[in-house]
């Protein structure tokens, strides 16, 4: 990696139509979204030579609209990780502040777009991953509603929990590359047209996704739920409330919910997503693709040392999922995680019945300091608890810029009804407005 911040892991280029909405736009990708003929890694030893024969459904989408590719951002081992730091090809910095972690797991995408190096990025969110980078490096991302967009080439880390997601410097421009990459795929069976999805909420408004970025929050319901802002840290928690004051200001109504459940969300998150990453990354065993151990002959032997290639943060959590799924365990926890999940989702579900939105910070602490986190995991997934709900119960949820505490970027996070990315789009642009 030879940019400034560390942000690019291949910077080699894929260009785009001549003509279409986002001709002229630059576009960065997420190093665990396939790129045929360009070398898509997940930030592992175990994929560091790999070159997909074919093209992700969104990168298609964005090149036939005119985007122009400008490379592969750098990212925390296959998702998994909040600073970008667990990348075997190094950490990304912070280009706000370069001796801070720029988030993650899309590190690389929020700091590309930060240093003014593409113009929008893609990023991947299981649990957090597009909006925790975009509230440390001062830039929007949003997390669709599950099924709003093709997984189709996304290299799979937790596929129940996952979306694709843009990231950009604006609400409009994080729009309006939505609304290029959502949709419909017949090579993602989980895709839905909002407009037809059951029990959805959906607003697409005509022209796209951009055209709800008008600022006008007069007349909406704005949720505050008291959970999410405990436990924060005091100059995070200032910086979001002055911007939900200026929501009042602009005409929004704000009252206080209750989310009890997700006070369980973190834990929940943590056995369902590592326990799909067992069985998604069994894969990786050095016989169809990927990094392969010469081995002796002896076939355990040789599966075993490929599979010394993954890091540790990777390992740990094979070996969390595995046990959490084994026999005699699988009720302890992974049952008892998707009754949480259940729960998260019905409470958003209440909610929502006297909100339009809910408001919060999207992380509950300031961007740390690069290695500040690494010894200490435990305190590494906490900082998910506001991101992980939204992923939990599928909704769409924005992070946008709300200030500076102590000249570090604060993000405000808008999550929103099922198929209703229109709304959180619309609040997030009256934040971006004051
Ligand atoms: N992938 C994500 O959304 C990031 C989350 N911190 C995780 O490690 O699972």
């Amino acid at each position: 990696m030879a940019d400034e911040y560390d942000a690019f892991i291949t910077e080699e280029t894929i260009e785009g139509d001549a003509e279409g909405r986002l001709a002229g736009t630059t576009v960065a990708v997420k190093d665990n979204i396939s790129t045929a003929g360009v070398r898509t890694t997940c930030g592992s030893e175990m994929l560091a030579d790999y070159v997909p024969p074919y093209s992700a459904t969104v990168v298609e989408r964005l090149t036939d609209a005119g985007a122009t590719i400008v490379g592969k951002t750098n990212m925390d081992e296959f998702g998994m990780g909040t600073t970008t730091e667990t990348s075997a090809f190094g950490p990304t910095r912070n280009p706000i502040d370069p001796e801070r972690v720029p988030g993650g797991s899309s590190g690389g995408s929020a700091a590309a777009v930060a240093a003014g190096e593409a113009d929008v990025a893609l990023g991947s969110d299981t649990g957090g991953s597009v909006r925790c980078p975009a509230a440390f490096c001062g830039v929007v991302g949003i997390k669709p509603t599950y099924g709003l967009v093709s997984r189709y080439g996304l290299v799979a880390y937790a596929n129940s929990l996952e979306q694709i997601g843009p990231i950009a410097g604006t609400v409009e421009e994080a729009a309006e590359a939505l609304s290029v990459i959502a949709g419909p795929d017949p090579n993602d069976g989980t895709t839905r047209d909002p407009t037809d999805a059951e029990d959805a909420d959906a607003t697409v408004p005509e022209g796209g996704y951009a055209a709800a970025a008008d600022g006008d929050v007069d007349g909406l319901t704005v949720g505050v739920p008291t959970e999410l802002f405990e436990g924060a840290d005091e100059r995070v928690v200032e910086t979001v409330e002055a911007a939900i004051a200026d929501l009042e200001a602009q005409g929004a109504e704000t009252i206080e919910v209750s989310l009890p459940s997700v006070e369980h969300a973190v834990q929940a998150y943590y056995v369902i997503a590592t326990s799909e990453a067992s069985s998604n990354l069994a894969r990786f065993d050095g016989v169809r693709y990927g990094h392969r151990a010469e081995g002796d002959g002896n076939w355990n032997e040789s599966f075993a040392e490929t599979r010394e290639a993954f890091g540790a943060e990777v390992k740990r959590r094979i070996l969390l999922g595995t046990y959490a799924l084994s026999a005699g365990y699988h009720d302890k926890y992974y049952a008892k995680a998707q009754d949480a999940r259940e729960w998260v989702r019905r409470d958003f579900d209440d909610a929502f019945e006297d909100v339009d939105v809910i408001a919060s910070p999207t992380m509950p602490v300031l961007p740390f300091e690069l290695g500040e986190s690494l010894d200490d995991p435990l305190r590494m997934y906490l900082a998910d608890a506001n991101t992980t709900p939204a992923n939990l119960a599928n909704l769409p949820a924005i992070s946008v810029p709300a200030g500076e505490a102590d000249g570090l970027p604060v993000g405000l996070q808008l999550v929103g009804p099922k198929f209703d990315e229109a709304t959180v789009i619309r609040a997030a642009s009256a934040v971006e407005d004051r």
